[in-house]
């Protein structure tokens, strides 16, 4: 059964036509790759997915699966002092938060065991700020996991690393796409062709590309 189903998606903000009549279904444990121009309606298509903004017209049907999301890490406030165990555990926050929340002991051993995983445990302890851009990037998609999201939804999450970095990045998320359905939005053009299922170019209208595992098309 299809995952995801976007019919007849519309956004407008006031005028502006950010997504244009877009159609688009997304199966389990697919890795869709999302690529198009800047203020193509890539991270508007990410708000609707996440329900932080209503389609002006059509609809999005989750089939009742739980999405995480990774941000930028470029967006993150890196002198913020919380160390690498803190940001994991705040992937379990609850969404109506109480002054000093405790996490309980099971909470602790998961983030540990997602660190162990996504092999950042070594840096439990430290500031985040003390981190590299790909360590930080692995913190950010753990605090994500912290919910055991059916669905992880990545924005550019290889964008500022080196090309070792990136390839990092891509092979875990491989990893972790035999259990979730991973959709990116990514520039990086030659690693998205390489590892996604499915490219999709988004320009307030989307074409699609179809790719075979370990087949390399361009567009
Ligand atoms: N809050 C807003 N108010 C008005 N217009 C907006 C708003 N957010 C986005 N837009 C406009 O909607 C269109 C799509 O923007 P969006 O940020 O979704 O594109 P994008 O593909 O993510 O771009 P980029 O690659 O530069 O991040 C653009 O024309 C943008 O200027």
């Amino acid at each position: 059964m299809n995952q995801i189903s976007i019919k007849d998606l519309s956004v407008y903000y006031d005028s502006i036509c950010a997504l244009d009549n877009i159609n688009l279904t997304i199966k389990d444990r697919e890795f869709l790759g999302i690529i198009g121009p800047n203020g193509g309606g890539k991270s508007t298509l990410i708000k609707v997915l996440l329900n932080l903004i209503k389609p002006s017209k059509g609809t999005v049907s989750l089939n009742e699966k739980s999405i995480g999301y990774v941000p930028q890490f470029r967006n993150f406030d890196k002198t913020f002092p919380i160390s690498v165990m803190e940001v994991i555990l705040m992937g379990k926050l609850p969404e109506k938060l109480r002054l000093f929340h405790k996490y309980n002991k099971k909470d602790k051993i998961k983030a540990e065991n997602i660190m162990s995983k996504l092999n950042i445990i070594e840096f439990k302890n430290r500031q985040i700020g003390q981190l590299s851009g790909g360590q930080l990037q692995r913190v950010l998609i753990g605090r994500a996991l912290m919910r055991d999201p059916d669905v992880l939804v990545l924005d550019e999450p290889t964008s500022s690393l080196d090309s070792k970095g990136r390839k990092n990045i891509y092979d875990m998320l491989k990893k972790l796409n035999k259990e979730k359905t991973i959709i990116m939005v990514s520039h990086d053009m030659n690693h998205i062709f390489n590892y996604a299922d499915r490219v999709v170019h988004l320009s307030k209208t989307m074409d699609e590309e179809k790719i075979q595992r370990g087949d390399r098309h361009v567009l």
